[in-house]
């Protein structure tokens, strides 16, 4: 197959940044449009040295996208919620594929985004064709679908841990709590005072709660693993001194009385053909560094001594799995490569 010819809409961001190191190694890719409207018209290697070396390409101003046509197979969104949805109607008639990693296309109730991100969405008709793009779950939906919205990366960490239990129904879907710690990459390459290093550093700050944007998110998914049985999540996100990474702490009421080893064993084989989704047996507990800078997630579960709950405790990468990773393993399938590719090193 020739290589697949690739656009990043908002390259100068972290989500941006992290698609352009990891396409760059990517065997398949021919890397042709990055944007910036602050670098425009610099070089790869004069904003980033380390990797620009490796690839001689300008970035492109974000409001003449002449370059982008019919020949581009596909365009990466890494752009703030609200932003992206206007490119993407764009360029979801000139590109093959559009894949979004923001939240513009996520939900499927218009509402929601007039309660949580407080804009009116304008695009009905793109929000029915999107299709949520979490690879383990929805494989067969991103292979029909030319607009792919990317989930968000907390909405990752608790949906494939919880997706065998609630799929089996073994957890009761509104009972679900979720306390979540968070590198600062996750909020954005934003002149904002409460990211400051002085800010964050020797510090941790519980934020967004309750009714966190991602709320909604979880609630919608969590709803259809459930098979359309109500969710309503307690989650509350804090932000910790760390670059990036996120370490989520779900518990569950157990629906019936189950073992350690029916929980591992479930898990173990709902996610057997899964590369990226690392199960964690026998009492050991995800860390962080299991993960950083790749595609992986890890998680632990454990029955608690009652038998009435169940606690999943899983570690991504908000970078990697979390947003440029998961992004380029669903650009994989989609192409019809392995899922795997230029995401192992
Ligand atoms: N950071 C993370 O961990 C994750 C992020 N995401 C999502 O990915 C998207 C990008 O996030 P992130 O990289 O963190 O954000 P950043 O703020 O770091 O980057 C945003 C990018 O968009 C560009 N941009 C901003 N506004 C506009 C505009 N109006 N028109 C064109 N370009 C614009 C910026 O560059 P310039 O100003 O130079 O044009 C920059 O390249 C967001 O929607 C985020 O929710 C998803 C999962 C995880
Ligand atoms: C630490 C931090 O601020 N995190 C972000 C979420 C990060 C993320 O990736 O979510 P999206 O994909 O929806 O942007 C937040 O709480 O809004």
């Amino acid at each position: 197959m020739s290589s697949i010819r690739v656009g990043i809409i908002g390259a100068s961001g972290y989500a941006g940044e992290e698609l352009i190191r990891l396409l760059i190694r990517h065997p398949g890719i021919d890397l042709r449009v990055i944007t910036s409207r602050q670098y425009k018209h610099r070089s790869l290697e004069s904003v980033y040295p380390d990797i620009g070396s490796f690839r001689n390409i300008q970035f492109d101003d974000p409001d003449n996208l002449e370059k982008i046509d019919s020949q581009t197979d596909v365009v990466f969104l890494a752009l703030p919620h609200g932003a992206g949805m206007h490119y993407a109607q764009f360029l979801y008639h000139r590109a093959k594929v559009v894949i979004d990693l923001s939240a513009d296309f996520r939900l499927k109730d218009p509402s929601d985004y007039e309660i949580y991100y407080k804009f009116s969405h304008p695009f009905s008709d793109l929000l029915e064709e999107a299709v949520y793009a979490l690879p383990e779950i929805y494989q067969d939906q991103i292979v029909q679908s030319r607009l792919l919205a990317m989930p968000g990366c907390y909405p990752t960490g608790v949906l494939l841990p919880v997706a065998p239990f609630l799929k089996k129904g073994w957890i009761d879907p509104s009972s679900i709590e979720i306390v979540a710690l968070s590198g600062s990459t996750g909020a954005g390459k934003t002149l904002d005072s409460k990211l400051l290093f002085s800010e964050l550093a020797d510090n941790l700050r519980p934020y967004g709660f309750p009714g966190h944007r991602h709320t909604p998110e979880i609630e919608q998914q969590i709803t259809k693993l459930a098979q359309n049985r109500c969710s309503r999540v307690l989650f509350l996100p804090i932000l910790a001194p760390l670059r990036r990474g996120i370490l989520l702490s779900i518990v569950a009421s157990l629906t019936e009385e189950i073992s350690q080893q029916d929980a591992e064993g479930l898990a173990l084989h709902f996610y057997k053909e899964a590369p990226f989704v690392k199960i964690l047996t026998g009492g050991i507990m995800p860390e962080l560094r299991y993960v950083l800078g790749s595609n992986y997630l890890y998680f632990s579960t454990c029955v608690l001594a009652d038998k009435k709950k169940l606690l999943l405790l899983s570690v991504i990468d908000n970078l990697g799995k979390g947003a440029a990773g998961q992004a380029i393993q669903v650009m994989n399938i989609k192409f019809g490569l392995d899922q795997t590719l230029g995401l192992i090193p």
